[in-house]
């Protein structure tokens, strides 16, 4: 398996070379040239399959070339070993058609950990296979953080250097990145917005010289290996509900697209998905987007879901490549102007191409707290706001009633409580697995949202390549 840059001037590379890339060196974003194809035969032969074996059966097409299915299966065996649910994201009903998809029974309670555990596993097998070191640049708006850090803390081929907003992410995200103390984790809050933080991640990145000195990798979603990872549940779920004979609807509370990009390469490789629901908060360009062709960088407003305030979502360019005809070259014009003036319309052809399977929704405070009321009143289930938001939107959606919703729960409640416990009265409590917190010292520097001041932090800590 090959995977090309969106902007179709970076070579083609192998699953190990984009795993440890990140990034494609002309700008673009790494997808697999072609989508593997899963006939009904072969969804059919999911059935009963546990998580782990679904993932490696999902996967293997795509790590062809640089893992055999044995390491593969050793992976995900130790990534999926931390987690406390036996059946990895198990399904729970909420009514006649409403399900919901827990994806927070990893070890930091949020979806993220399904892809970063498994991508901590990738990079220790790839660094040992070359005996190299990796400089890991990333951005957070809460889950990713914490996930990453998780995944890759007192690992000796990796540092990671981790950006999130100052004062916008809960005190339990925080806490959970900054209370972690290994000598290769380096927490920085800057004082911006996420969309600042990744802007200066993706310039780190562009930097040829800078990004080749550090070795830079990274493990926000513009990775691919994150995404394909994030497939798997699509494949999990859909099967549990009926698949390949039964067409299932999914509902993602979405920030930088990439969870609902893991649902579009699925669709993509046969599995019969009705509807893809992008739910946003007011931070709403992906709404507008989809429903109006108009995806225009507003302000970002800060919410009680902070983890999906985000106003320039990476992924989004994957689905204007794959939906628009792979024309890297149209794409690379088109998002350099997006990068000049923070405005751009969708062509025609991208707006029929997403319009084939995305609905999207624009779901506000009040929206988000009525959804968190009535699945706990109806259901009996403690919903985190992000879920909310993706419960919200999948309510209103105006779908054939016989196809079930799946809306993706993305993080625990515990992980938002104030925010619950406003809209609910209820305060969730954290569970055991993430350990005394509150009692732990956080260390963490802040710095100006500068691209100067971030490099000069990282060039002083980070080991450059021999
Ligand atoms: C809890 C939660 N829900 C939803 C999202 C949005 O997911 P994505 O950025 O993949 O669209 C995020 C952040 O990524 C998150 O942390
Ligand atoms: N909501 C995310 C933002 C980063 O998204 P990613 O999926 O691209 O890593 C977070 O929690 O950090």
């Amino acid at each position: 398996m090959h995977y090309v840059s969106t902007r179709g001037r970076a070579a083609a590379l192998g699953f190990e070379d984009v795993t440890l890339a990140g990034l494609a060196s002309d700008g673009g974003l790494y997808v697999p040239e072609a989508w593997p194809q899963f006939s009904a035969a072969d969804i059919a032969g999911l059935a009963g399959l546990s998580y782990v074996e679904t993932a490696v059966r999902v996967m293997r097409p795509f790590v062809a070339g640089s893992l055999t299915e044995d390491e593969l299966r050793d992976l995900c065996t130790t990534a999926y070993g931390r987690f406390s649910h036996q059946a990895i994201t198990p399904l729970v009903q909420l009514d006649h058609r409403h399900w919901l998809l827990e994806l927070f029974h990893g070890p930091t309670l949020a979806f993220k950990d399904v892809a970063l555990q498994l991508l901590g596993q990738l990079f220790e097998r790839f660094l040992a296979r070359r005996d190299d070191h990796l400089t890991i640049v990333g951005a957070t708006s809460g889950d990713t953080g914490s996930a990453a850090i998780d995944a890759v803390a007192g690992r000796d081929k990796v540092d990671i250097f981790m950006l999130h907003p100052d004062g916008r992410v809960s005190d339990v995200q925080r806490r959970q990145m900054t209370t972690v103390r290994a000598p290769n984790v380096h927490n920085i809050a800057i004082a911006g917005s996420f969309d600042d933080a990744q802007a200066l991640v993706k310039r780190m990145f562009n930097d040829a010289d800078f990004s080749a000195r550090f070795n830079l990798s990274a493990v926000n979603s513009i990775n691919w290996a994150r995404l394909m990872a994030q497939i798997v549940y699509y494949f999990y779920a859909a099967v549990r509900l009926g698949a390949p004979d039964r067409p299932v609807a999914f509902s993602v509370p979405t920030g930088n697209f990439g969870d609902v990009f893991a649902g579009y390469a699925a669709a993509k490789m046969g599995l019969p998905v009705a509807r893809l629901i992008v739910a946003t908060n007011v931070n709403d360009i992906l709404h507008r987007a989809l429903s109006d062709g108009d995806y225009s960088q507003g302000t970002v407003v800060p919410t009680a879901t902070p983890s999906m305030d985000i106003q320039v979502s990476s992924n989004f360019e994957r689905l204007l490549f794959d939906a628009g005809g792979r024309d890297g070259a149209a794409l690379a014009t088109q998002m350099a102007g997006f990068e000049s003036s923070k405005a751009m319309r969708l062509t025609n052809a991208q707006r029929e191409g997403a319009a084939a399977l995305f609905r999207s929704a624009r779901v506000d405070a009040d929206g988000m707290a009525l959804a968190m009321r009535w699945a706990h009143e109806a259901a009996g289930q403690v919903l985190d706001p992000h879920s909310a938001i993706g419960l919200s939107a999948a309510r209103a959606d105006d779908l054939d009633p016989a196809v079930p919703v799946v809306t993706l729960a993305t993080a625990h409640p515990a992980k938002f409580r104030d925010a619950v416990e406003r809209a609910t009265g209820i305060r969730p409590g954290l569970p055991a697995r993430v350990g005394s917190l509150f009692e732990r010292e956080e260390a963490y520097d802040r710095l100006p949202a500068t691209f100067e001041a971030v490099t000069a932090y990282v060039a002083d800590r980070a080991t450059p390549r021999a």
